[in-house]
């Protein structure tokens, strides 16, 4: 039998039932990689789908329609293709995935090019290579990840299998669909009283969409924002699109914004048809549609402009309106920036955590709901691209667990430290048991804004990763993802110090080749990488509590525990409560979160202590001159938080000359001045933050003033206008008045002289 035959006649009625069923069909083709072409071609031939609707996401661009590597997977985010074939004989990147099955059309076919399924378990490709984290090697790492997605192959409705190597259809995927009915669901209305165009509602096809485009209505006004929210393929894009029509066709400027041109492919198609039907009542021209994001404009003098997301942040001032379309896959400080525009709208997917994380869920919309912006909520559920059900998309949530929650409220509402059971979580258990992983990895996803696709392969393949957990009546309450670090051999650590690159083992790297300590990988210690407590729980000692398991648990086996994440006051107090301690922040800006990452340590034998000590010491000694260069827009509260997560027996003691302190205790209680000598008081400042002494009790605006003036030298006038003090010489006497305490604390007989000179005055 010729499985390129075969393989054509069934792509064939897969895609007719596709296409009956406005529904996608998932084709397998498995074997030999030479064989899996060749059937590719001349199924691709057979179909009658263009060649400018098929994507080939791969290694190598052999046939002659659009080709993209795995790592450039991000373009076809919110873009529709009729065809997009993925070849995994190398590799396949679970991220890479899952940002192309949603571009699939109904009517489409998704085609995975893969090697025989009976071994592509047993295969080891790049990804699993990225896996493989020293001291581990490639044989470490496992297959499970592959292993749970072939079954998930074999029993999901809407795959078909071709096995090319037997040359025979090892299931036809094809489901037999009712026919649809033939009455379509009437046109939705325009709601009331609406401000935008009939048209602009006319052109929406479910009442979903309507709602969505009545919501950007709200933006008439300043000082508002939109978020639409909703599952791949909702109509998102388009409802924007249209709303940015509508504003155009009213003479506004609007300004359009994402990862890449053409994300915001369908915006700019729907926006386009809306100004034709406006102004010329007739029908769009073709030729302008799917041709990605040239500017539109209007008879009524608007426009609509797309700009790469640095250059909207520089000219967010200059549009009338923005819009954000596929928010969740930017870096959070770059949707901060943008927050400066005050009519803002974002379109973000929900289970589409595979563009950058959940850092727009979980991260950003707290920062939005802090900003002068009145927000309007809008979520879309029915499906636009494809029909309810879809078996594809039904296939995907469950291979890449992009749907996968925590356990209901009610199940964990009683959980406390009393009732809770620890649990190693181990990979063939998680593989084993599908509710136990989709609770742990749903509740990952859900308060982890890095939670990504990878991170399930992860889970189930990477030798350095293991999965700890707090179980309330068995159900996951708090989980926490651990890493193997350190314990490296002198080779590897002698290339780090060089300069060379170490998979993993992220704290000894930035402490060897940042910090510049050779010795730093030597202790053995476990980073925790991720942790996440069930919201129904939170605050009830459930996150603390497995966090001394885990130091019981790994006792003195190891050197030391310690963790990185983007740094908040909140967070910080947390692991200080915990027993870590600082020893660096990052000197830039994490990308998901925003945040500059604090690492901390917490030792637990000799050597840990010493890998501490060292590094703490440092911190401190370094801090100050930080303050100044690269962390000097760090937010004064997470600087506090920051030196106050700091031992306090680090670093140097407080050793100021009888003069400097002279000058201090001048500023303080006299006529001094900060500004000519600001070097003592940064060290004074610094000492008091770290001991964090309980006879000294400042407020926590003048602990910001130090903090703003001191440690980061801004200029008086902007510390007074960001800190609302009515002047810059108010601002300069209450920094005066915040040194007092800091002097009767500290200060040596040369200050407390200075002091009774004054104080007697
Ligand atoms: C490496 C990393 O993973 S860092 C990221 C940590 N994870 C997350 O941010 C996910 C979302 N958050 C959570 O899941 C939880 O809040 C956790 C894991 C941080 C803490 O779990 P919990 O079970 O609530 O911990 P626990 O009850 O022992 O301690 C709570 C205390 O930590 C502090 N804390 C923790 N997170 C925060 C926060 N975001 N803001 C303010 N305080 C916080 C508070 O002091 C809090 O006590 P309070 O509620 O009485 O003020
Ligand atoms: N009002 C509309 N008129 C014509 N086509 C539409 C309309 N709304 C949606 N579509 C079509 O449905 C598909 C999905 O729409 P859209 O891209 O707007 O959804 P989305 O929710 O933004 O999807 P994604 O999350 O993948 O970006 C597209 O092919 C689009 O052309």
């Amino acid at each position: 039998m010729n499985a390129d035959v075969d393989a054509v006649a069934l792509a064939e009625s897969l895609f007719d039932e596709a296409t009956r069923a406005n529904e996608r069909r998932l084709l397998v083709l498995a074997g030999d990689r030479g064989r899996g072409y060749d059937a590719l071609e001349s199924l691709l031939e057979a179909l009658p789908v263009p060649i400018t609707g098929t994507t080939v996401v791969g290694p190598d661009d052999r046939l002659r329609c659009e080709h993209l590597p795995q790592a450039n997977a991000g373009e076809l985010l919110g873009t529709t293709r009729d065809v997009i074939a993925v070849d995994a004989h190398d590799e396949l990147r679970p991220n890479a995935l899952g940002k192309v099955v949603g571009a699939v059309d109904g009517g489409g076919l998704l085609i995975l090019l893969a090697p025989s399924l009976e071994t592509w378990p047993d295969r080891r490709g790049g990804f699993d290579e990225s896996l493989a984290v020293p001291p581990f090697e490639l044989d470490d790492v496992t297959g499970r990840f592959t292993r749970r997605l072939v079954e998930t192959l074999r029993v999901h409705r809407g795959v078909a299998i071709v096995d090319l190597e037997r040359g025979r259809v090892e299931a036809d995927g094809l489901t037999d669909p009712a026919p649809r009915s033939a009455t379509t669901a009437p046109a939705p209305a325009p709601p009331p009283n609406c401000r935008f165009p009939a048209a602009a509602y006319e052109a929406c096809l479910t009442a979903d969409q309507v709602d969505a485009v009545a919501a950007f209505e709200s933006l008439s006004e300043a000082d508002r924002a939109v978020v639409l929210e909703a599952d791949r393929g909702r109509g998102k894009s388009s409802a924007a699109g249209l709303a940015a029509g509508a504003f155009a066709a009213d003479g506004e400027d609007v300004l359009v914004t994402a990862p890449a041109a053409r994300n915001a492919r369908e915006l700019f198609d729907r926006a386009r048809e809306l100004r034709e039907t406006l102004e010329d009542g007739g029908s769009t021209d073709d030729d302008e549609i799917g041709t990605d994001s040239r500017p539109i404009e209007t008879a009524a003098g608007g426009s609509i402009s797309f700009r790469e997301p640095t250059a909207a942040v520089a000219e967010v001032g200059s549009a009338d309106v923005v819009i954000v379309d596929e928010a969740a896959a930017l870096p959070v400080s770059t949707l901060e920036s943008l927050l400066a525009a005050d009519r803002i709208a974002f379109a973000s997917t929900i289970h589409g955590y595979e563009g950058a994380g959940r850092g727009f869920s979980v991260r950003f919309r707290d920062r939005l709901g802090e900003s002068d912006h009145a927000v309007t909520d809008c979520t879309l559920v029915e499906p636009i691209r494809y029909a309810a059900g879809d078996p594809v998309e039904v296939w995907a949530f469950r291979a890449l667990l992009l749907d996968a929650r925590p356990p209901v409220e009610p199940l964990v509402v009683d959980a406390d430290p009393e009732t809770v059971e620890y649990r190693r979580l181990e990979p063939d258990e998680l593989l084993a048991d599908e509710r136990l992983l989709r609770e742990a990895f749903g509740l990952l996803v859900l308060a982890h804004y890095r939670t990504e696709p990878n991170d399930l392969a992860r889970v189930l393949d990477a030798p350095n990763l293991e999965v700890r957990a707090l179980l309330h009546d068995g159900h996951v309450v708090s989980v926490a993802l651990l890493a193997r670090e350190g314990a490296l051999p002198p080779d590897i650590r002698a290339m780090m110090y060089e300069g060379g690159r170490v998979r993993g083992n992220m704290l000894p790297d930035v402490l060897t080749s940042q910090l510049r300590d050779e010795a730093a990988a030597e202790p053995a210690g476990r980073r925790v990488v991720r942790i996440a407590t069930h919201h129904a729980a939170r605050s009830r000692g459930l996150g603390s509590h497995l966090l001394e398991c885990i130091r019981e648990e790994y006792g003195d086996a190891i050197d030391w525990l310690g963790t990185g994440f983007g740094a908040t006051p909140g967070l910080l107090a947390f692991w200080r409560a915990n027993g870590y301690r600082t020893v660096h922040v990052s000197t830039t800006r994490n990308d998901a979160s925003g945040e500059y990452s604090a690492l901390m340590l917490a030792p637990t034998s000799d050597a840990g202590t010493a890998l501490h000590d060292r590094h703490a010491d440092w911190f401190v000694r370094r801090f100050g001159s930080l303050c100044t260069d690269a962390l000097d827009d760090l937010e004064p509260d997470v600087a506090r938080a920051v030196l106050r997560s700091v031992d306090a027996d680090a670093g140097p003691p407080l050793e100021l000359s009888a003069h400097e302190w002279r000058v201090v205790a001048g500023a303080a209680y006299g006529p001094g001045l900060f500004d000519v000598d600001p070097g003592p008081f940064r060290a004074l400042v610094v000492r008091y933050f770290v001991d964090d002494p309980d006879t000294v009790d400042l407020t926590g605006r003048e602990e910001r003033l130090l903090v703003l003036r001191a440690l980061q030298g801004r200029a008086w006038e902007t510390v007074a206008d960001r800190l609302a003090y009515p002047s810059a010489g108010q601002c300069m006497r209450a920094l005066g008045d915040a040194c007092c305490p800091l002097v009767d604390h500290y200060g040596t007989d040369a200050a407390l002289e200075v002091r009774e000179r004054f104080a007697n005055d």
